[in-house]
């Protein structure tokens, strides 16, 4: 197996851990680890943290050591700086919302793998010739959502989606149906009010909503 596919395998392994990868901006560092317990009490495993807020490498590092279970994942990574310091965190894979030459370049040389985001064929086309299997749509519903995904199904078959942006539990089944589908990503799992007031019940309990979820993979 080349790098890159070792990595793909990787990411295949983790997106079929459960149907909805939830896409998390942790504001305070307590909240951490008690989220994460909650998603994976609730059946959901593979947890993306936002390069968005200051703590989010402390969350990472936090989860990594202290939730069994968790797949701690690192969202929002725009450059390979950002990728090697997720890495030395913890971070068991990385999403971006686009890919750029230097971010490629850097994903090739390090071992985490990359899950970068594309809104076009042309965008998928150009990643799969670099050996990507796996790829974000992203963001998902304003780019064309299912019906996007489902018209790239016949002449992309190699590629297998994670749809993130705008989706919702009332509109991930329409992805979940497709069958290069392989999860969805989504912020409304861990609601921001549900953070601030430690309703770590609640989250569990839209975690399993989100666990019992059909795909079609
Ligand atoms: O920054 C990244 O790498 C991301 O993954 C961005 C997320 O896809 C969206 O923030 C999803 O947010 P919702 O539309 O609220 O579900």
């Amino acid at each position: 197996m080349t790098p890159q596919e070792t990595k793909q395998q990787q990411l295949a392994e983790i997106l079929a851990l459960a149907p909805v990868v939830p896409v998390v901006i942790i504001d305070e560092l307590v909240h951490a680890v008690p989220m994460a317990r909650a998603l994976v009490a609730g059946g959901i495993r593979s947890i993306e943290v936002t390069l968005r807020t200051p703590v989010a490498l402390d969350a990472i590092r936090a989860i990594a050591a202290e939730v069994e279970g968790a797949v701690v994942g690192v969202g929002t990574v725009l450059d390979g700086y950002q990728l090697e310091a997720a890495r030395a965190a913890g971070a068991r894979f990385a999403v971006s919302p686009g890919a750029s030459p230097k971010l490629l370049d850097a994903a090739d040389a390090g071992e985490l793998p990359l899950l970068p985001g594309v809104a076009t064929a042309g965008e998928a086309m150009s990643l799969l010739e670099r050996g990507y299997r796996h790829l974000k749509l992203f963001p998902a519903v304003p780019v064309g959502g299912h019906k996007l995904l489902g018209a790239w199904a016949s002449p992309l078959p190699q590629i297998r989606f994670c749809p993130t942006g705008g989706i919702s539990l009332s509109s991930a089944p329409d992805f979940l149906a497709l069958p290069n589908v392989a999860c969805v990503g989504g912020s409304w799992l861990t609601p921001k009010d549900k953070l601030k007031a430690g309703d770590w019940a609640g989250i569990e309990l839209l975690a399993r909503e989100a666990a019992a979820l059909r795909t079609n993979r």
